[in-house]
């Protein structure tokens, strides 16, 4: 998978570097592009915002340097999804994660400030896919947070990545359900004990003692879910 990302602020994504998704990258399994904005401004400057048409709080990012800089990365390109991290977006879930994760190129537009001009968005979806996406309904200074959080959702699910795919299975959200709870040694930790059945070596019990702390869990914290 091919990611590029539009930024002001491009050393935000160098922790893309490390961890299983640097790994990731050192085998070829992601190539990414970071792609500073201001790269695609003309003036001394180096411009990328400006005031709201209407009036209002704020600076609006300006479509010029956002034209510029897709323009380099879709042309050429072949279909890729196009994402712009806003509150405005569809939420993004473990369903959109594995939905993207099928994809062979991915774009994210971080904007900042009120946002980036509309047109940006209209012309870019006359070329390519255009999704605005949210991470949940809550507004952060920019894009870049929810591209991160996005880009390792969908990261881990491309196969290779995760080095145990076993592991991607009981997992929350993968079933409809929150995770069960997880223990490891010592067998007693400050007075309290692992749940006994964990240690009997039954792995029906195991299953089931599993599957119910998912729905209670569930129930508790996330009804929601629940069908
Ligand atoms: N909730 C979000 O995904 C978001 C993106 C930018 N600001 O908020």
């Amino acid at each position: 998978m091919r990611i590029d990302i539009v930024t002001i602020f491009p050393t935000f994504f160098d922790v893309l570097d490390i961890s299983l998704l640097g790994k990731a990258r050192q085998s070829g399994l992601i190539t990414l592009g970071v792609h500073d904005l201001r790269d695609h401004t003309h003036d001394r400057h180096r411009t990328v915002d400006d005031t709201p048409y209407g009036g209002g709080a704020g600076m609006v990012m300006k479509p010029e340097p956002w034209g510029e800089a897709l323009d380099g990365i879709l042309e050429g390109a072949s279909d890729p999804v196009v994402i712009f991290p806003s509150p405005a977006g569809e939420v993004f879930t473990q369903a959109t994660a594995r939905e993207l994760a099928q994809e062979q190129h991915l774009v994210f537009g971080c904007g900042r400030y009120e946002g980036i001009d509309q047109r940006v968005f209209d012309d870019t979806a006359a070329r390519a896919r255009v999704r605005l996406m949210s991470i949940g309904d809550y507004v952060l200074n920019g894009g870049e947070v929810a591209t991160m959080a996005m880009i390792e959702a969908i990261g881990r699910l491309i196969p290779g990545v995760v080095g145990n795919p076993e592991s991607l299975v009981e997992e929350s959200h993968e079933d409809g359900l929150l995770e069960y709870p997880s223990y490891t040694k010592p067998a007693v930790w400050r007075g309290r004990e692992v749940p006994p059945v964990l240690l009997s070596g039954n792995h029906g019990a195991v299953d089931a003692w599993r599957h119910e702390q998912q729905l209670a869990r569930t129930r508790a914290v996330r009804p929601d879910l629940l069908p």
